[in-house]
């Protein structure tokens, strides 16, 4: 399997990340990269390839454009303020302040923006989201002209970006704008199949009152997981989107052998969906030794995860999620891989 892959996605070196009331290194660094494509090419999965480059015009397709816009600038404002940190929210549009406006103090914009307290921005934020975004629509690129599935070593990950909003370590959906790219290729149907630990959130807001993407989500149950206010079953889309949004939520210390029997009733869904393409958001951080997480799946149980999306028989996209569980990352990440390349 073709791997996507630059050195541009460790640009985001944030310093600080919210956690347990203290400030500690981020969770989701850069060595995340150098963990999985050391692995990607140990075991030979494929060549690896620098991505293209796609420009912003794919994600204004995705995100509102105000929204890019502070995204890079904040640094800046944040710094001409005389602020000394990292630019984290102090306060946000909770209930029944006003959500219809937009500060102009950047301590007011970044609630505005940010939809968690974790993510904290940083110089060069803003070129490895573009970085990875690219790397998303390389890999697609590839899956829509070859057939041959692809994975995009996507940093930092995209799955809780909404429309307007970044958090959980998100700031563009690369699987929203690589399927919207799919869509404007001329392809009827998109499926996004998000297996990482956390509610793909960004993706489900999207997609929400379409029926041109079918978003499904295995994840924590929200009452007791980040991003705890999305990924309920009973949100089945909207309007259009109606039936096609399903989420899975499971409760703490799910092993495989229950996570599996949800994946496969997400299968036999993707399959009733007839789409031409399937984008797995792929975090592994539904890992046993995941350090922000609690599923139980072991590392060689990756490997059938892989064959049974190998088993849909669809041109599939793999776009790097979540995964926190440095040491292993590379080992777990490449096992879904192996496993759907069926080596
Ligand atoms: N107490 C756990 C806080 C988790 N905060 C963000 C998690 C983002 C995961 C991205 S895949
Ligand atoms: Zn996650």
């Amino acid at each position: 399997m073709l791997t996507f892959h630059s050195e541009e996605t460790k640009k985001r070196q944030a310093r600080t990340e919210l956690y347990g009331g203290t400030l500690v290194p981020p969770f989701e660094c850069p060595e995340r990269v150098d963990i999985i494509i050391d692995r990607v090419r140990q075991v030979g999965l494929g060549e690896v390839r620098l991505p293209g480059t796609y420009g912003l015009e794919p994600v204004l397709a995705i995100h509102d454009a105000r929204y890019i816009d502070f995204l890079e600038t904040a640094w800046d404002e944040w710094v001409a303020a005389g602020l000394e940190g990292e630019p984290i929210p102090s306060i946000w549009p909770a209930r029944r302040l006003r959500s219809d406006v937009i500060p102009d103090n950047i301590d007011g914009k970044i609630g505005y923006y940010a939809l968690a307290a974790e993510t904290s921005l940083s110089p060069g934020t803003f070129e490895a989201a573009d970085t990875s975004k690219d790397i998303a629509l390389s890999a697609l690129d590839h899956v829509l002209h070859t057939g041959e599935p692809a994975f995009g070593l996507c940093r930092p990950p995209g799955h809780h970006a909404a429309v307007d909003q970044y958090g959980g370590y998100c700031f563009f959906n690369n699987a929203a704008i690589a399927a919207q790219c799919a869509l404007n290729d001329g392809m009827q149907r998109v499926a996004i199949l998000d297996i990482d630990f956390h509610h793909g959130n960004g993706t489900q807001d999207i997609f929400y009152d379409r029926d041109d993407v079918l978003f499904l989500s295995l994840h924590g149950e929200p009452n007791d997981a980040f991003p705890y206010y999305l990924g309920f079953a009973d949100e089945t889309g909207q309007g259009k989107g109606e039936s096609f949004n399903v989420n899975y939520p499971l409760p703490r210390h799910t092993d495989y052998a229950a996570w599996s029997q949800a994946l496969d009733q997400a299968i036999a869904r993707i399959r009733a969906y007839r789409p031409e393409l399937l984008i797995v958001s792929l975090g592994v951080d539904t890992f046993e030794k995941d350090p922000i997480s609690f599923f139980k799946l072991k590392s060689e149980e990756f490997i059938d995860c892989g064959r049974r999306l190998k088993q849909i028989g669809l041109p599939t996209t793999f776009l790097m999620e979540g995964g926190y569980a440095v040491e292993e990352i590379g080992i777990n990440t490449v096992n879904v891989l192996t496993g759907f390349d069926g080596d």
